[in-house]
């Protein structure tokens, strides 16, 4: 047994372990990293990268065939689904190196290819090596929660693991789960020429904002995906194979296609790190964590990315490899917040939020919060472009944004400028003053702080009363 003294030892190599590796290197420490199975995590290999990529192939095909009235017209896209794959493996090459053990060994990092786990309070063991650090990150994620659904095991059964590698098309694709997985997936295999029903227990994009949601799910609708509410799948039936089946059983009817993807939800991975031995509390959650992302049992241990229990997406792990860089290398005090955590699902039209939802921010502010709105078939461009579909909602206290939610095209990128305003407390005078190309979709944010003041500037008989006295003594 090899035995190792480090200062930190960073336990899973995805977006969260990957990034503390490259600042804690970079800044001085020694640091071991961790990874049982592929570097760069679920992001890179079953995640972010291949989700996007395969909706960038259904978007040209869809483009191809629906031109709209812009005079160019359309044809019927001739996808080659296995193609497409080729495209999501390629795009997971060209970004793999920024992951790679070469890399980061580059910076000088320990990339040990084992899974890890606590054998005591201040020691880690990955294969034949026992890791003693003066400071542990539990940066493992997530996998897919399949739940134990009656006849799950009579069919083939996909997940966001398996699913970029087949390459024969689903003839019809039947996802349970209408949450981002769910919805991303069903407009990209739609598009690509499959049939897609999604069955969805509650609420299809239940965690967004329902008139926003609701905007998506007509529009997917309308594309030809069947979507399902309010039928929790109870039951499965079917066979494995080539020429399989399966039928979902729902309380709103059987549902039966070619192939199940399951995107329900996520389990965290730290089931198998014997966090015990450690003196780490855990739950099905993941790592009990404080504000400071530090184990509520054992300091010297920090959770970050999905192992920390909260908002699951990389650039929340990105985030918290900067928190946990300040305490840990700097002893500074550093906490995280997430008022100001963007996210956004890549359907079309995309759907973005950052801070409080409408619903949320009423609960919290009652009448003290004001709502303003602009829609994007008011914006020249987006009608130049013919994407009129959206809309913006900004919910504002005191004169600070303090949650937005957008629905629409590049609804993903437009979010920025309020996450800016939302994490460094901006007013949305400071929006309503940033001068913005005409004619971009970004006007939308400009307009929509415009709004805000629009009442007040021209509906108050005061201005009007300033303005009027002003005129009288003006040369
Ligand atoms: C289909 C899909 C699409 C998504 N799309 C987006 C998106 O568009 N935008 C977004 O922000 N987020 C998206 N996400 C979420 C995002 O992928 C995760 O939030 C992010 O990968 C979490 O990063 P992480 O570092 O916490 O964990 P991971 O990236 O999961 O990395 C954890 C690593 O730890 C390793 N590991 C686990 N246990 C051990 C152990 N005991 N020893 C050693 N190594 C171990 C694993 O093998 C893995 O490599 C998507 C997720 C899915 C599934
Ligand atoms: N664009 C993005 O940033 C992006 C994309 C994909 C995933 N993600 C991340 O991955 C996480 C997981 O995504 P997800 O879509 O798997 O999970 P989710 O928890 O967001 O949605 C799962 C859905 O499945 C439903 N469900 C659960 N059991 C069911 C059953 N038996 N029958 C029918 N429906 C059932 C739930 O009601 C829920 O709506 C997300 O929360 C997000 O953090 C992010």
């Amino acid at each position: 047994m090899e035995r190792i003294k480090t200062d930190v030892c960073i336990i899973g190599a995805g977006s969260g372990g990957l990034s503390i590796a490259a600042g804690a290197s970079q800044m001085g420490a020694s640091v071991v990293l961790l990874e049982g199975h592929k570097m760069g995590g679920d992001c890179l290999n079953y995640g972010c990268v291949p989700s996007k990529a395969l909706i960038a192939a259904g978007k040209l095909a869809y483009a191809m065939s629906h031109t709209g009235d812009l005079g160019v017209k359309a044809v019927k896209a001739d996808v080659d689904f296995a193609a497409a794959k080729d495209h999501v493996r390629k795009v997971i090459e060209t970004i793999e190196p920024v992951d790679s053990q070469e890399r980061f060994e580059g910076f000088g990092v320990n990339v040990i290819r084992e899974f890890g786990k606590f054998i005591s309070q201040t020691e880690v063991q990955a294969g034949d090596t026992i890791i003693q650090a003066r400071r542990f990150i539990v940066a493992t994620g997530s996998g897919p929660f399949v739940p134990p659904i009656l006849g799950l095991e009579d069919v083939d059964v996909y997940t966001n693991e398996n699913i970029f590698d087949l390459r024969d098309r689903p003839k019809h694709l039947i996802i349970v789960g209408g949450g981002p997985i769910g919805m991303e997936m069903a407009q990209a295999h739609l598009r690509l020429g499959s049939k897609v029903t999604v069955i969805e227990g509650a609420k299809a994009m239940g965690k967004d904002d329902p008139e926003m949601a609701a905007i998506v799910l007509d529009k997917l609708r309308a594309e030809g995906v069947e979507i399902i509410e309010e039928a929790q799948a109870t039951k499965i039936s079917g066979s494995k194979g080539a020429k399989g089946k399966v039928t979902v059983h729902t309380p709103k009817g059987d549902f039966t296609g070619s192939h199940l993807l399951m995107a329900v939800g996520r389990k965290v991975n730290v089931e198998n790190l014997d966090l015990d031995r450690a003196d780490v509390k855990w739950g099905r959650g993941g790592v009990e964590v404080g504000a400071d992302l530090r184990s509520v049992s054992n300091k010297k241990v920090y959770a970050v990315g999905d192992a920390a229990g909260g908002l699951q997406f990389t650039h929340v792990a990105g985030y918290h490899a900067g928190v946990v860089i300040r305490s840990m290398l700097f002893g500074l005090p550093s906490k995280q917040r997430t008022d100001h955590i963007p996210w956004a699902t890549y359907t079309d039209p995309e759907l973005a939020q950052v801070g409080l939802t409408e619903a949320q921010a009423k609960e919290k502010f009652g009448g003290n919060v004001e709502v303003v709105r602009f829609p994007y078939h008011e914006n020249d461009r987006a009608i130049a472009e013919g994407k009129t579909t959206g809309l913006i909602k900004v919910m504002v206290v005191k004169g600070k944004p303090i949650g937005a939610s957008i629905v629409g095209a590049m609804a993903g990128e437009l979010i920025g400028m309020w996450a800016m305003a939302i994490a460094n407390k901006m007013k949305m005078s400071a929006i309503a003053e940033t001068v913005l190309p005409y004619p971009t979709v970004s006007e939308i944010n400009k307009r929509a702080a415009g709004a805000y003041f629009t009442p007040r500037l021209f509906e108050s008989p005061m201005i009007k009363r300033v303005v009027g006295l002003v005129q009288r003594w003006l040369p």
